[in-house]
């Protein structure tokens, strides 16, 4: 059995959840975990002398427990409930295909050093600061942001995080995430199903 994972990074309110669901209806037999269900609860997360809750670091999140989740799956992807009903807008490369999917999606995927082995494709949304922040304005999250956080704390973390990969990490594909909901879909999905082709000649060249 043969398994790909996915790792769908990005700016906040770039749009990861929204392109990992599409893709989800797409691909065969494709599941998907989210960074944002590791989050610490609120009395656990760091406040810094600004009043500022530390969200958008590694620290407030279990990143251990994501790691044991993507690795259970990778044990036994078929055995997490994903095998799917051929999805039936996918193109005939991917049909009975015996390999599985799962994507990653978060924020801060590509600093926590145990995750970094585990890539087939890392791809990586962006947005430029205006549009970034009037989205984020549009959004609740529990607790709220407080005057000030997204210019205080989620930006400037943001710029830090995205040069460090800049610096070191390779093989990402950059995203604009002004792109239309349509167009990131295509191209991400077209680029996934080169990836299962490249591992189903893989696949040949052993069994011939
Ligand atoms: N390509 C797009 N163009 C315009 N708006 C988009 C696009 N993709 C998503 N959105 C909108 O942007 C907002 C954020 O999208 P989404 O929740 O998918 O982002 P996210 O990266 O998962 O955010 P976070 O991880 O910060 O929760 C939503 O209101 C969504 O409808
Ligand atoms: N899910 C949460 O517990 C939570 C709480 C407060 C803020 N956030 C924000 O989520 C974004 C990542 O998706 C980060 O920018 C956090 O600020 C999440």
């Amino acid at each position: 059995m043969k398994a790909l994972v996915i790792g769908l990074g990005g700016v906040t309110n770039g749009g990861k959840t929204t392109l990992a669901k599409k893709l989800k209806k797409r691909l065969p037999n494709c599941d998907i975990i989210s960074q944002d269900d590791f989050f610490k609860p609120e009395s656990e997360v760091e406040t810094d002398e600004r009043g500022f809750k530390l969200y958008d670091v590694l620290d407030a999140l279990y990143m251990e427990e994501m790691v044991k989740r993507i690795r259970n799956w990778m044990k036994s992807p078929a055995s997490s409930g994903v095998v799917t009903e051929e999805p039936p807008n996918t193109c005939d490369s991917v049909k009975n295909t015996d390999v599985y999917i799962l994507i990653v999606e978060g924020f801060l995927l590509y600093n926590y050093e145990p995750l970094n082995e585990l890539w087939n494709r890392r791809y990586f949304l962006t947005l430029p600061y205006e549009e970034c922040k009037r989205r984020r304005s549009t959004r609740v999250y529990q607790p709220a942001d407080t005057p000030g956080y997204f210019d205080g704390h989620v930006w400037p973390m943001y710029l830090k995080y995205k040069s460090e990969l800049e610096e070191n990490a390779s093989n990402i594909v950059y995203l604009d995430g002004t792109k239309s909901q349509e167009e990131l879909l295509s191209c991400v999905y077209s680029d996934i199903i080169q990836e299962l082709k490249k591992l189903r000649e893989g696949n040949q060249q052993v069994t011939t």
